[in-house]
């Protein structure tokens, strides 16, 4: 009868030992050797976890230490020679210097660039390719990791970035070669992996080709062909996978996959159930992704046996049930939650109780009968119906929005005059994007408050004392707008989450961001609402500390809703506008108390696209609605700052003009100022702020740098409408490469100003 396996299980851990192991040992604090030992223990317990949930092929090649695109590129030896070791060959240390800008004499040198998983919140390193390519087995731990499982008496099924999905996500520096023509070189060593596998005794490999979510040009539907074709017969049997969207666009194109078994993803592609079970034959695998593998809530067991119980009978032993995706999307393990709500608690599921849902399922399958699934799912029926869900306050104000309330009192060009008498702003303003640095001090204090071992009035003592650090240093540096610094803020999501009705947090509910960094996405489970003002006295505070303007600090609702575990009961669009109207008060609120500039954070806002290009228009109507739905609150003379980062704006600059913020503050100083030709090209009329050097890098910008870069931005956008400030929030950086980066950005600015006559 059906068979139940998993995708991908986080590799954090369940109290995030990766992270603090890997920091570790960046500090030197402990040796490779021990790093390895926690890494072992992490994939031990997890595997463990799984068999114990009742899995019966547990994935191997999930865990990695930073990223797994870039296991993959160790594996297929695609490392930048400026990171390989002198001998040329590849190890941990290795890895480590991709991701954080290293040469193998430990100088500073460009990390790999990071950037968005599909519509995730996890970012993976770009494999960087060349015309020159070749690739070469590399990395052998993929096979010592099975070596592992197989040691501990698990079937495993390993799993591997599919090539067409490796060559989609690298980028090549001369964009017009193509880099599919490297697939030639690239499927032997996939055989040869393939091959290694079957060595050691595996029967199934999973090669996820999620890029078949995407509307791909023809080349790569081809190549999709070519690639499935070279990696059949080399002695596994090969079960394709992809997520996170429908398949539609390929059904023809699947049914001739030479392949042992198809896995798509039921819960974004319901549609494909049907489709499928039909186009593929007795003999393949039918994989199901019934479990969302994208949120927290408990499943409806009973509507998904109804689905597919048809099936089940017809396809028997070729129907397996997993998760929609890899479970790295989830926090770990819910029975660690033991102070949350209990009802909301009851409506939840983590990646273990995923798990179990599955083997819930399947032996519902094999007895026939319902009755355990009906209990189970009695919370999910009971949340359905919930009072506490529903606030009719909250839906009458959504349902009474209308185009007004998405209007700013006057256009731009009536706007920027009063806003230019009123702040009195020099000629390229300096600012920064909120956060300066998260000190080891500042998380202490915040733990310490949370454990009730320091009092709320000592915690905001010490977070004021962060605040009058801050505008001191600003004024220092003689910036020109300044930002309270976000020290009282875990995280820009969380921190709202917190405050508004409608969300619920959580204690260990992490999930990887990047490399050792985590987040822990607040549930939106209920209708949302302010109760009251948010960051209000902070940032009166932080004002009082100074004469010049402070930048209120804000997360935009579009943001809010992508980087929250968000309910599957209501649409998008009406969540986001009931954040709108959550923060729209705050906006308010904010100008009320004499704050001037406002900053809206959006910098989800590309990430929350769907993922087919057909589908962008929509989405893009809706997103900048609820942007400008927060914003419209206040008098022409309050400027309205947003904020964007990983994002390609080429796709979104239409929208981007519809959210008419009055300042657009974006990430540009990795692709040398590139990424403004999109507003170049559109005549983008409003005020920009491009981002002259790069906060993921501890590297200090030097000023000749600096004034080329805000140079070359001052050829695409009249200089009249430039800012200057760096590319992202400072939290990550410690305070003397802040300091010194901040200063070669205001020496810069004023020796522009000199040049231009404008000081
Ligand atoms: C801008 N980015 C963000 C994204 N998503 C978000 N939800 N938020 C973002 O800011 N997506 C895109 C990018 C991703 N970038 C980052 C950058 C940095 C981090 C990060 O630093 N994460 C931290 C955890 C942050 C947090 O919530 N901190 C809490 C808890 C702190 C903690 O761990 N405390 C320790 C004790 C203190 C100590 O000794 O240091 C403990 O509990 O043991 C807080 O500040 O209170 C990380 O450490 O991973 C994430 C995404
Ligand atoms: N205001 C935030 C934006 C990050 S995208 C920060 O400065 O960290
Ligand atoms: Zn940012």
């Amino acid at each position: 009868m059906a068979y139940i396996h998993n995708l991908g299980f986080p590799r954090i851990g369940k109290k995030r030992e990766l992270k603090f192991a890997v920091e570790s040992y960046w500090r030197g604090e402990i040796n490779q050797d021990e790093l390895l030992e926690k890494g072992k223990a992490i994939r031990v317990e997890n595997w463990a976890i799984q068999a114990n949930a009742g899995i019966e092929l547990l994935p191997v090649g999930d865990f990695a230490w930073y990223d797994h695109i870039l296991n993959t590129s160790l594996l297929l030896g695609a490392i930048p020679k400026r990171h390989v070791n002198t001998d040329g060959s590849v190890d941990l240390d290795t890895l480590f210097r991709v991701s954080r800008g290293k040469s193998p004499s430990g100088c500073a040198c460009a990390a790999s660039e990071m950037t968005k998983w599909f519509n995730t919140n996890y970012h993976y390193i770009v494999p960087e390719l060349s015309k020159d390519q070749s690739f070469g087995l590399s990395w052998q731990a993929l096979f010592e990791e099975v070596g592992e499982a197989h040691s501990l008496g698990y079937k495993v099924k390993p799993v591997l970035v599919g090539p067409i999905t490796y060559l989609h996500l690298a980028k090549c520096a001369d964009e017009s070669f193509n880099k599919l023509s490297l697939l030639d070189k690239l499927l032997p060593v996939y055989q040869q992996v393939l091959k290694k596998l079957a060595e050691l005794g595996v029967e199934w490999v999973q090669v996820d080709e999620p890029v078949l979510a995407l509307e791909l040009p023809e080349e790569y539907r081809s190549a999709l062909n070519t690639s499935l074709a070279a990696l059949n017969e080399q002695g596994v049997k090969i079960l394709l996978a992809s997520y996170f969207d429908s398949v539609k666009d390929y059904y023809e194109d699947i049914q001739h996959y030479p392949v042992a078994g198809v896995h798509f993803d039921c819960v974004a592609g319901e549609q494909d159930l049907a489709k499928l079970n039909q186009l593929l034959n007795d003999e393949q695998v039918l994989s199901l992704g019934l479990i969302n593998g994208r949120n927290i809530w408990r499943a409806d067991l009973s509507s998904i046996y109804n689905q597919i119980e048809p099936i089940a009978q017809s396809r028997g032993d070729n129907l397996w049930l997993a998760p929609s995706c890899s479970l790295l999307h989830t926090p770990v393990d819910l029975e660690q939650e033991d102070k949350l709500d209990a009802e909301i608690r009851d409506w939840l599921a983590f990646a273990k109780q995923k798990l179990q849902e599955l083997k819930l399922l399947k032996l519902a399958i094999e007895n026939e009968e319902l009755t355990t699934l009906d209990l189970y799912s009695e919370p999910v029926k009971a949340r359905a119906s919930s009072k506490r869900v529903n606030n009719i306050m909250v839906q009458e104000k959504v349902a009474s929005l209308n185009a007004n309330h998405g209007k700013r009192q006057s256009a731009f060009s009536e706007r920027v005059k009063k806003q230019q008498a009123s702040l009195g702003l020099p000629l390229l303003p300096t600012t920064t994007i909120g956060s300066f640095p998260q000190t080891q001090a500042i998380r202490q204090a915040r733990k310490e408050f949370k454990a009730g071992i320091i009092s709320a009035a000592e915690y905001e003592n010490q977070m004021q004392a962060e605040i009058r650090y801050a505008v001191e240093e600003q004024e220092a540096l003689d910036i020109d707008v300044l930002v309270h610094g976000e020290a009282e803020r875990n995280d820009m999501v969380e921190y709202f989450g917190e405050q508004l009705e409608g969300f619920a947090f959580t204690q260990f509910g992490w999930v990887q961001s990047y490399g050792s960094r985590c987040v822990k996405p607040p549930i939106i489970w209920g209708d949302v609402s302010r109760e009251e003002p948010m960051t209000v006295s902070w940032t009166q505070y932080a004002q009082a500390q100074t004469a010049k303007k402070m930048k209120g600090m804000l997360t935009g609702p579009v943001t809010i809703l992508f980087w929250s575990f968000t309910r599957d009961d209501l649409d998008k669009p009406s969540i986001a506008n009931q954040i709108a109207l959550a923060l729209r008060d705050e906006v308010v609120d904010l100008q009320n108390a004499g704050i001037d500039i406002i900053q809206i954070d959006e910098p989800a806002f590309r990430e929350g696209m769907p993922l087919k290009a057909s589908e962008w228009q929509s989405y893009l109507d809706w997103a900048a609605y609820a942007f400008r739905v927060s914003a419209s609150g206040v008098k022409d003379e309050t400027q309205i700052h947003t904020h964007m980062c990983y994002a390609k704006f080429n796709d979104i600059i239409g929208a981007i003009a519809d959210m008419d913020a009055d300042v657009i503050t974006i990430e540009t100083s990795r692709s040398n100022m590139e990424l403004l030709n999109a507003f170049e090209d559109f005549a983008y009329p409003n005020e920009i702020g491009p981002g002259v050097y790069d906060i993921h890098s501890p590297n200090v910008p030097d000023i000749v740098w600096v004034k080329s870069l805000i140079h070359k931005a001052a050829k695409k956008i009249p200089v009249e409408r430039l800012w200057v400030n760096p590319d992202c929030g400072l939290k990550t950086r410690g305070w003397e490469e802040t300091r010194a980066a901040l200063e070669n950005m205001v020496k810069a600015t004023k020796e522009l100003r000199e040049e231009l006559g404008a000081n």
